[in-house]
């Protein structure tokens, strides 16, 4: 045994054999003529987190198990480190492709104990290196005391790690992840997954995750594919995609809106409630301005440093812990508009108030889209 290769981190030190970049071309996917995965291509650079996002039935985890070589693509190639692993008549089965899985339900074997759970994916080591990377992965994730228990007497996050410590023992050089944190409640999830997180960045390893989930999304990846209908709608870091979305429904899915509708004239849509500057658009082409919740501001009436402020009337106040969601009515706009504040400042209902839109929430989309 070498010294060095059985410290793992603060709890020891997790590396992964060698980071694989992943490159998906054209790939198609059908069951029985119906199409999954149309024209998917992307690439995932060695050590990168990834997330497949999407609706249920989007795709995510046909091509996750793509990757992983327990489903063929009906057409396409999938490269691993630039090798084909799958396409032009190859297929390399998933034992021989270096990658490791976590599934939601952890998938743990009840009559055996953690650390033999944990020993399962090291078969190919000698018995005595297998119990010892196995008890390093094992203190990796804090749990080492746990190595005699058995699955049932551990608590849902506790099993999570004990997944995690499985799938990180034989040091893949992919990690595939099927919504592993979907099966923890939403205190414990937070705190499962960063330090998930924060094993996976320390292996290095490039770490596949599907989410339904678009805050954990933004929250963990280096990269989101955002998928729909088995398409790809964008592939971009989280603040791009959050920030600059390519369509109406890739804005929506990452955050509330509020929507009125305009027309452009001469570089700007002129709404009900302002004109909006906005470049690419030709004249009279219908636009949609769409305002995050939580892009609207919301301001005492009378108040002269915001005079600019459109004149607005509060609705109702939704009480929601930290933040306040309001529902007012903008002059001149048929549409209730929905903010969510956290000013701490209450503003109660039948007021006469200013609202104003920060820039940077404010989103513009062609009305077709
Ligand atoms: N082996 C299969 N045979 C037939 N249809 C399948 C098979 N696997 C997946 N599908 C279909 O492919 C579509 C995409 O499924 P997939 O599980 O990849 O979606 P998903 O985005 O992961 O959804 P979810 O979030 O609900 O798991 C669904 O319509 C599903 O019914």
């Amino acid at each position: 045994m070498h010294e060095g290769r059985n410290r793992w981190g603060s709890r020891g030190t997790a590396r992964a054999a060698i980071a694989a970049g992943l490159d998906f071309e054209a790939i198609e996917c059908s069951f029985d003529g119906h199409e999954v995965l149309r024209d998917i291509s992307f690439s995932i650079e060695p050590g990168q987190i990834v997330s497949l996002l999407g609706a249920s039935g989007a795709g995510k985890t046909t091509l996750l198990r793509i990757a992983a070589g327990i489903e063929s693509p009906t057409s396409g190639k999938l490269r691993l480190n630039g090798k084909v692993v799958a396409g032009e008549g190859v297929f390399v089965p998933p034992e021989a492709r270096n990658v490791g899985l976590m599934f939601q339900d952890y998938a743990l074997f009840p009559h055996l104990s953690i650390l033999k759970n944990v020993m399962f994916g090291l078969k190919d080591l000698p018995l005595k290196s297998a119990d010892i990377e196995a008890r390093a992965a094992l203190k990796r994730v804090g749990l080492e005391e746990y190595a005699d228990h058995f699955p049932h007497m551990l608590s849902g996050g506790q099993q999570q790690r004990v997944a995690l410590a499985r799938a990180i023992a034989p040091r893949p050089s992919v990690l595939l992840m099927d919504e592993p944190f979907s099966g923890l409640d939403n205190r414990l999830r937070d705190r499962v997954r960063d330090e998930t997180i924060a094993v996976l960045r320390e292996m290095g390893a490039t770490c596949v995750i599907v989410t339904h989930d678009p805050e954990e999304a933004l929250r963990v990846s280096d990269r989101i594919l955002l998928l729909k209908n088995g398409h790809i709608v964008q592939y971009a870091k989280p603040e791009d995609l959050y920030f600059n979305p390519v369509d109406y429904w890739a804005a929506r899915f990452f955050s509330d809106l509020n929507e009125v509708e305009g027309v452009v004239k001469a570089g700007a849509v002129h709404t009900p409630i302002g004109v909006f500057a906005a470049d690419g658009f030709e004249d009279g082409q219908d636009a949609l301005v769409c305002i995050r919740q939580q892009g609207v501001k919301l301001h005492k009436a009378i108040n002269e440093e915001y005079v600019s402020a459109l004149p607005a009337r509060v609705k109702r106040r939704m009480f929601l812990g930290e933040i306040d969601l309001y529902e007012v009515t903008i002059k001149d706009c048929d549409n209730p508009f929905f903010v969510r504040s956290g000013s701490g400042h209450i503003f109660v209902p039948g007021e006469n108030i200013g609202v104003s839109f920060r820039k940077k929430d404010v989103l513009i989309f062609a009305k077709s889209s």
